[in-house]
């Protein structure tokens, strides 16, 4: 039904925009003007062409290729880069700051630190905390996910090590995916730690890998080594750890030669549902993360999870 909604309603309604030239037109291009620029400059932090590019902390690190207009986009919150609010905040930052800039027109995602892409979710700020917290941290989770799938870059998951939960979340809202082979993991884990993926997020685990394969990895919780998710459709390509990075440079060139208008709008043809099915439900979709997480059972099972993780040492 929803896709059928997108071809039938926003397909037309932007055909017929660009056909006339109308306001949307004119606002899409506002929005999202596409240029590019020359010169690599490396950034300690979240700088970029002098400019800042999010929080002042160094939990993520950009270097753009000011030549290309590619920018990579690395998660540095050791050790296993769990999404705690800062990271969030950060990463959310970054992309809408990347949105911004005129030069870029792809950005990589990555882990600082290989064999662990993200751990998801920090979970010890879903644990012990009060439904406040758990409501803002939500928050920031949404922000963060509407940012990267919203946006008219190319988006590319360099995934260079284990990806489970929110990791996997990050990878969805990507165009593409490129993972290490080995025995790393991926996927959507939470009914194991006694969690429901939300609506916005186990639409994106459909749209990737189909209904069938969607509906039976999240009820289980799967997490899948790399090559069974390249089979599945969950990733696109696998590489050696140490190549990750640059096959994903070499795949975003090939995408760069598609033209950056075409491709944002038809882009935004298939998500722009899904991300305004969010921002609508959005305070809806808070309350329930807020109130399952603080429920006693729920918090006992995060509980029991936490214990598991560290009685693996
Ligand atoms: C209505 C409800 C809607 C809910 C939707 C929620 C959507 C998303 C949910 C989530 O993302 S929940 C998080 C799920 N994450 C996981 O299950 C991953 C758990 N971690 C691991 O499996 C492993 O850590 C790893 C990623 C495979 C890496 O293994 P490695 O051996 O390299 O490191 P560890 O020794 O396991 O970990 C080091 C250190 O980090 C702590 N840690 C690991 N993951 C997390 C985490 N997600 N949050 C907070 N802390 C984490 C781990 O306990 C270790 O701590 P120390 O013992 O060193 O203190």
């Amino acid at each position: 039904v929803r896709n059928s909604l997108i071809s039938g309603n926003e397909t037309i309604k932007m055909a017929l925009t660009i056909a006339v030239g109308g306001r949307v037109w004119r606002k899409f291009f506002k929005t999202f003007p596409f240029r590019s620029n020359s010169a690599l400059k490396r950034f300690p932090t979240c700088r970029a062409n002098g400019r800042l590019y999010s929080t002042s902390s160094d939990v993520v690190l950009v270097r753009k290729d000011e030549e290309s207009g590619i920018a990579t986009v690395r998660m540095n919150n050791p050790p296993v880069n769990s999404l705690n609010p800062t990271l969030m905040v950060a990463l959310r930052s970054c992309f809408e700051e990347l949105e911004k800039d005129k030069t870029c027109r792809a950005l990589i995602l990555t882990s600082q630190k290989p064999k662990v892409f993200s751990a998801g979710l920090d979970i010890l700020q879903l644990y012990q905390k009060s439904p406040d917290h758990v409501a803002q941290f939500w928050e920031k989770v949404q922000d963060m996910w509407l940012a990267l799938y919203g946006s008219r870059l190319i988006t590319m998951a360099a995934i260079n090590g284990h990806c489970p939960a929110a990791g996997c979340l990050l990878g969805l809202a990507c165009d593409y995916r490129i993972m290490a082979e080995g025995n790393f993991r991926i996927g959507l884990n939470e009914t194991q730690l006694d969690l429901v993926a939300p609506f916005w997020l186990r639409q994106t685990m459909i749209d990737v890998i189909g209904y069938r394969q969607a509906e039976m990895a999240l009820m289980i919780g799967a997490l899948y080594p790399s090559d069974k998710a390249l089979q599945l459709g969950l990733v696109d390509k696998l590489a050696p750890i140490e190549d990750v990075q640059t096959v994903a440079e070499e795949e975003v060139k090939n995408w760069l030669k598609i033209p950056d208008q075409a491709r944002a709008i038809t882009k935004m043809a298939s998500r722009k549902p899904l991300l305004d099915e969010l921002r609508r439900r959005k305070q809806e979709d808070i309350q329930t993360f807020r109130d399952e997480t603080t429920r006693e059972s729920v918090q006992k099972s995060i509980q029991q999870y936490l214990e598991k993780l560290k009685a693996k040492k």
